[in-house]
């Protein structure tokens, strides 16, 4: 039997009110045995962007990052943001640990193609590009990785990689050695069947369901790759994957995502 894993990825909503982050590591420091955060912050950056006179450019959900663009994401993400959030969780018991992709090489990523779009400093994820064994070894001592969307390609050059992607490359990568369940919590109870309606919540959905769901247009914007990333796993032999309120996540209140 496989030690069961946790996989917890935070978004931009939660990360921008401190209120919300605090209750966030309240729930968190409940989750019981080995636990990664993977936190995004993109909302936050595109407003620190607009004040530094950067207008902030997203492309089918990726920033196009340019060099300036990349100084400013990783001084937000890999510093403000993530050393942040590492207080606030130690602040509630939890061993956390803060790490960009290049501390202890925990995410190698390879720069994007130009192809239609220069995406600039972007980093895509291959095969391989979680440190598995940095991982593993951090759980067995019981800490908890604290992952943002800062990676590296190994020649010294740092990338920005989507959170949503992050987490469930880590997920499928430790899959081979856990139990994983992967958790996407943003600031809904769940995927909603009516945007205006915070109740209407879809308890689970096979990957037929969300096609449908995707083609009448229920499901959109920042919710497809969130959804794609979480099938993505699913089909990689992650156990579980779940879309779920960051401040709720123990309770029963989720979208389940169904292999069929
Ligand atoms: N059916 C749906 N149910 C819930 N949210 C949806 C749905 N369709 C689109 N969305 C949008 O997707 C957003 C989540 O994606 P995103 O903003 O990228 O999250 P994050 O920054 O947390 O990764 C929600 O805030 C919501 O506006
Ligand atoms: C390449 C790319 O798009 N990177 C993202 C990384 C942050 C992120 O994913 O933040 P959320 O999860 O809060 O949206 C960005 O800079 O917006």
């Amino acid at each position: 039997m496989k030690t069961p894993l946790h996989v917890f990825k935070i978004g931009g909503h939660v990360l921008d009110d401190e209120t919300s982050l605090q209750q966030f590591a309240a729930a968190f420091a409940r989750v019981a045995g080995p636990k990664i955060l993977v936190h995004g912050g993109g909302k936050g950056a595109s407003e620190l962007l607009h004040n530094l006179g950067i207008a902030p450019q997203m492309v089918q959900g990726r920033r196009i990052t340019d060099a300036a663009t990349l100084d400013v994401v990783t001084m937000f993400y890999a510093g403000k943001t993530n050393k942040q959030l590492v207080a606030l969780l130690q602040a509630s018991s939890v061993p956390a640990l803060g790490l960009s992709g290049a501390d202890g090489n925990a995410i190698r990523a390879s720069r994007r193609p130009v192809r239609e779009v220069d995406y600039g400093f972007v980093g895509d994820l291959a095969a391989g590009s979680i440190n598995t064994d940095l991982l593993r070894g951090l759980l067995n001592m019981n800490l908890v990785p604290v992952l943002c969307a800062i990676t590296h390609d190994g020649a010294g050059q740092l990338l920005n990689t989507n959170a949503d992607t992050i987490a469930s490359a880590i997920a499928q990568a430790m899959a081979g050695s856990y139990a994983v369940t992967l958790h996407f919590c943003f600031e809904k109870d769940g995927v909603l069947a009516d945007a205006n309606d915070e109740q209407s919540v879809i308890r689970r959905i096979t990957p037929d369901e969300y096609a449908q769901l995707k083609a009448d247009g229920v499901v959109s914007a920042g919710m497809v790759p969130k959804l794609d990333n979480a099938f993505a796993a699913l089909t990689a032999g992650v156990e579980a994957a779940v879309i779920e309120n960051a401040l709720k996540i123990n309770e029963p209140i989720k979208t389940v995502l169904c292999r069929s």
